[in-house]
């Protein structure tokens, strides 16, 4: 991009908060005289995000690295607005899509079927998934097995048909949570370079990831959540050279 182009932003996140309540298994209070059990105290909050702020602007290609439990998923939950925020909001120019088909897939429907119905399911008309058809197994690379039924695929062979028919479709907003750990290492740098050409052909993606490899090769940017806060955003390069220094 032409670095004098201005820039636009396609999702602001501002101090954003998630909060989960959730049920602890502790001793619950009990008040002798109503007979009623006092429940609060067996309700445990977990602080997830504690006030994550950030821009993201159109044709970036953000990592979102971070140790397990440290908040990644949530922030990608609460992008697409399945996670209310309990504080702070976020703001995008259209509705940030997670890559994935799964629930719409049948184990007992062959490779070929599942293609038309995870393609009508993404919101492709009929015609669309027939002239698309071709082109999502060929990617899938799947050869006679796309005649069997899906419950004979191993779980790569399953990750391959997924990611194929869930990235046939450019998005405006796109995030991909982990679905490249999947698949042996050809089918990655092929979904890798798939990613790339979405991020071109249209707006901006996310990638959460734990393998630093997929995001140097995938994303300019990266994001580091540590603990529920924003430790550090900036080039990959540096983003992750941080990221692995701490953890050596
Ligand atoms: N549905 C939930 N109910 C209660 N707590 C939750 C829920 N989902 C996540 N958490 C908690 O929120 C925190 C952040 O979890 P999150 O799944 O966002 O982490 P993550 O960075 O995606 O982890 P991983 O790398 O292991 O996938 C954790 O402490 C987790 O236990």
């Amino acid at each position: 991009m032409d670095a004098t182009e201005p820039r636009v932003p396609v999702v602001v996140v501002d101090d954003l908060h998630v909060k989960y309540r959730v049920f602890a298994s502790g001793k619950a209070a009990g008040n002798a005289r109503s007979g009623l059990l006092n429940m609060t105290r067996g309700i445990r909050e977990v602080h997830a995000l504690k006030g994550v702020s950030f821009t993201a602007y159109e044709n970036e290609t953000i990592g979102v690295i971070g140790s397990n439990g440290s908040g990644k998923s949530t922030l990608m939950r609460a992008l697409t607005g399945l996670t209310p925020p309990a504080a702070g909001a976020v703001y995008a120019r259209s509705r940030p899509n997670l890559l994935g088909v799964g629930a719409a897939l049948l184990p007992n429907l062959s490779g070929s079927r599942n293609i038309v119905l995870g393609g009508l399911a993404m919101g492709f008309t009929r015609e669309e998934v027939e002239t698309l058809k071709g082109d999502i197994a060929a990617f899938a690379e799947l050869g006679d097995s796309i005649d069997l039924p899906m419950r004979t695929y191993s779980s790569g062979m399953q990750a391959r048909l997924k990611f194929s028919i869930a990235s046939a479709r450019s998005h405006d907003i796109l995030i991909v949570d982990e679905a490249l750990a999947v698949g042996d290492k050809r089918f990655r740098k092929r979904s890798e370079a798939r990613i790339r050409e979405l991020a071109t052909e249209a707006g901006t993606i996310f990638l959460v990831s734990h393998s630093m490899s997929s995001i140097r090769d995938t994303c300019d940017r990266t994001i580091w959540i540590n603990q529920g806060v924003l430790q550090m955003d900036g080039p990959t390069d540096e983003v992750v050279t941080a990221y692995e220094g701490v953890r050596r």
